[in-house]
This record gives C-alpha cells, sequence and structure tokens, in this order.
C-alpha cells in the first residue's frame, strides 16, 4: 500500500546485517519502515548504509532502478520506543543472545501498541522462550528471514503454541506483499531451515573426516547433482519422482555401514507397503497424479536446461575462480 492513509507503518528492531535487509525488502513492498538500534546515531548509521547499498543494488540491476529513492523515503531512523510506537508488525533483529532478545522484546512490547504484532528473527532460540518476555504474546511469533534477506525468497513463520492464527495470516499477508513465499512451521528446536541445513552439513563433513572426500569435491557433487534440482523440487517432490521403492532399497544398502544413522524411515516404509511409490503410482508424499507425469518431466528438463544456462552465463562463483587458479 503506498498510499498516504493506508500505508502500512512497520519497524525493524536491530538495523545490522538482517535486520537492515528486511528494512528494505520492506520498504520496497511500499510500507514505511523505521529502523532502531542500539541508539538513534546507529540507526541513522545504518539508515544511510541501506540507501548507499540500495544505490549500487540499482546500479548492479539488483534492485528496480529508484529503489533507492523509494528506501530514503520510506525508512526512518529512530529509537527503540519511537521505531515500535503505531507500527502494525515489529521485526526484532538484534543479535543471537537470549538476553539481549528478551530485554529488547520486553522494550517493544512497552511502547508498542497492544494490539501490534511482534516477530523475531531467530535462527535457533526456541520462539516460546523468547515469548516469556513479550507483552500479550499472542501477538509474537518467528518471522526467520534468510540470509542475504533482500534476495532469499522464503521466509519461515514460527508460531508458537499461543500465537492467534489471526495473527499468522496477518504476517502472511505482510511478508508477501513484499514478494516473498512463506511456510508455516512448529516452535521445535532448529525449526526446518537450520535442520535441514545442519543436516546436510553434518553428513558433508563426515565424510570429509573419513576422507571419502574433500570439502571441495563434495561441494561440487551437492551443486552439480541433487542441489542442482532444489530450487525446483524439495526432498519429497524428489523422492517421489525416483521412486518410494528405490529410496528403500538405497536405504537398505547404507543400512550396511550405517545401520541407526539410515535406518528406513517410518513414513517411507508404510507409503512402500501401501503400494504408494510415488509418481509412477500415482501417490506418494505428495500424490502428483500419475497422468501429470509427463508434464512434470518435461517441466523438470525445462527447469534443468535453463539452471545449467544460467549458471554458464554467471560463470563460477569467485571462490571457486581463485581455487581452480591454484
Ligand atoms: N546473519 C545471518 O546469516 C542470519 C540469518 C538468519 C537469521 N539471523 C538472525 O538475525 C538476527 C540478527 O543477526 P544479524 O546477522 O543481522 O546480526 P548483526 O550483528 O548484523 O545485527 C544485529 C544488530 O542489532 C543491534 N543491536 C544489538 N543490541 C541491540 C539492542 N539492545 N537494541 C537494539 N539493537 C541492538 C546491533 O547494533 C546490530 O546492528 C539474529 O537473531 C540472527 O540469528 C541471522
Amino acid at each position: 500500500m503506498t498510499n498516504r492513509e493506508t500505508r502500512s507503518v512497520y519497524a525493524v528492531v536491530g538495523s545490522g546485517y538482517m535486520g537492515g535487509g528486511i528494512a528494505q525488502a520492506l520498504a520496497l513492498s511500499g510500507a514505511e519502515v523505521r529502523v532502531a538500534d542500539v541508539d538513534l546515531e546507529v540507526a541513522r548509521s545504518n539508515r544511510e548504509r541501506l540507501i548507499t547499498e540500495a544505490q549500487q543494488y540499482s546500479r548492479e540491476g539488483l534492485f528496480p532502478d529508484h529503489a533507492a529513492d523509494t528506501i530514503a523515503e520510506q525508512l526512518t531512523a529512530a529509537t527503540v520506543e519511537d521505531a515500535v510506537v503505531g507500527a502494525s508488525f515489529i521485526e526484532e533483529a538484534v543479535p543471537e543472545k537470549i538476553q539481549i532478545k528478551h530485554t529488547t522484546l520486553a522494550r517493544i512490547s512497552a511502547a508498542a501498541d497492544p494490539t501490534a504484532i511482534i516477530g523475531t528473527n531467530t535462527s535457533t532460540i526456541l520462539i516460546r522462550e523468547l515469548a516469556e518476555a513479550v507483552t500479550n504474546p499472542a501477538r509474537f511469533l518467528g518471522v526467520h528471514f534468510s540470509n542475504p534477506a533482500p534476495f532469499i525468497p522464503g521466509v519461515e513463520l514460527i508460531p508458537h503454541d499461543h500465537t492467534k492464527p489471526s495473527v499468522v495470516a496477518s504476517v502472511e499477508r505482510i511478508i508477501e506483499s513484499t514478494g516473498k513465499q512463506i511456510a508455516v512451521v512448529k516452535d521445535a528446536v532448529g525449526f526446518v531451515l537450520n535442520r535441514l541445513q545442519y543436516a546436510l552439513f553434518h553428513e558433508a563433513t563426515q565424510l570429509v573426516e573419513e576422507g571419502v572426500a574433500t570439502p571441495d569435491d563434495i561441494d561440487t557433487i551437492v551443486r552439480t547433482t541433487f542441489g542442482f534440482r532444489l530450487p525446483f523440487f524439495g526432498p519429497f517432490a524428489i523422492a517421489d519422482m525416483a521412486g518410494l521403492d528405490v529410496y528403500a532399497f538405497c536405504y537398505a544398502s547404507l543400512q550396511t555401514a550405517f545401520p541407526e544413522r539410515f535406518a528406513t524411515p517410518q513414513i517411507l516404509k508404510e507409503l512402500v507397503d501401501a503400494g504408494a511409490l510415488g509418481t509412477k503410482s500415482g501417490a506418494g508424499f505428495l500424490d502428483i497424479p500419475a497422468d501429470r507425469t509427463h508434464e512434470l518431466t518435461a517441466y523438470r528438463n525445462k527447469a534443468y536446461v535453463a539452471m545449467g544456462e544460467l549458471l554458464r552465463e554467471l560463470g563460477p562463483a569467485p571462490a571457486r575462480v581463485a581455487e581452480r587458479g591454484r
């Protein structure tokens, strides 16, 4: 909403790396955004940084042409109290220390309108533990942006047991107005993003420690094989397309060396036993109808070729150029 009378007012408390990017994304959606930090001077200097950065992003074609002007107009620096008063949505993005977050959330709660929605960008702290510092915790939830916030499209929404469903619905609308996609997940350790990311990292480090492959070769395999699919399909779509019976066989092989770590998941076993083998049977994790398989395969092939072209056009990441140049 860009109309002055109806323009949404949001606040971001903690205008560092993540908070700054979140503020840019919210401001570019047309909202008025106030940023706060340890003091007004730091908030002002961060606001300037965000405008300068937006100019550079526009020059590089990463932000729309007039993004810096929009951000300069929509974004103001304020104290925590001035930033949150009258804001309908407040995102906390202070350092990942429970004490700092508790103090900040209590300060936000004391100054904000009683109905203002408060989100936290915590990566790892349970939302219910942070909720202890919030007055009226029914309006509190995790709103977890990824790094770099202006460019990564996904946001995890993490209500705790007492977050009101209407609060989640309102935040969905706010986040979707920035062009991002949301997924609502439970308040469990690691949430979803970090639990998956660290599971992969854990296995990757095991492979290095066991001498199976170097970090560079593991990165190559991830980027060029199954990681290549991930912008288009998540693990369940991939499993359905591969065939759940195939997955069950692979688990059996992995169990010869790692019986516990790669025990066949119960949910997989049940589907295979029921004859739900993924797309080839029309039923699996996602129940993709069998008669749409050819459509899915055509999309998949087009997506992978387009991804290959994009990667060729971009060239390798600078770190890899350096590695290869050695
Ligand atoms: N960096 C990442 O990759 C990433 C990704 C996802 C989530 N997160 C989460 O986002 C949050 C912020 O991380 P970051 O990387 O932006 O940190 P950061 O250090 O870049 O920014 C934190 C900001 O908070 C300010 N601050 C510190 N104490 C404050 C206080 N009492 N009141 C107001 N402002 C205060 C700091 O001055 C700084 O500007 C953390 O919870 C982190 O776990 C980080």
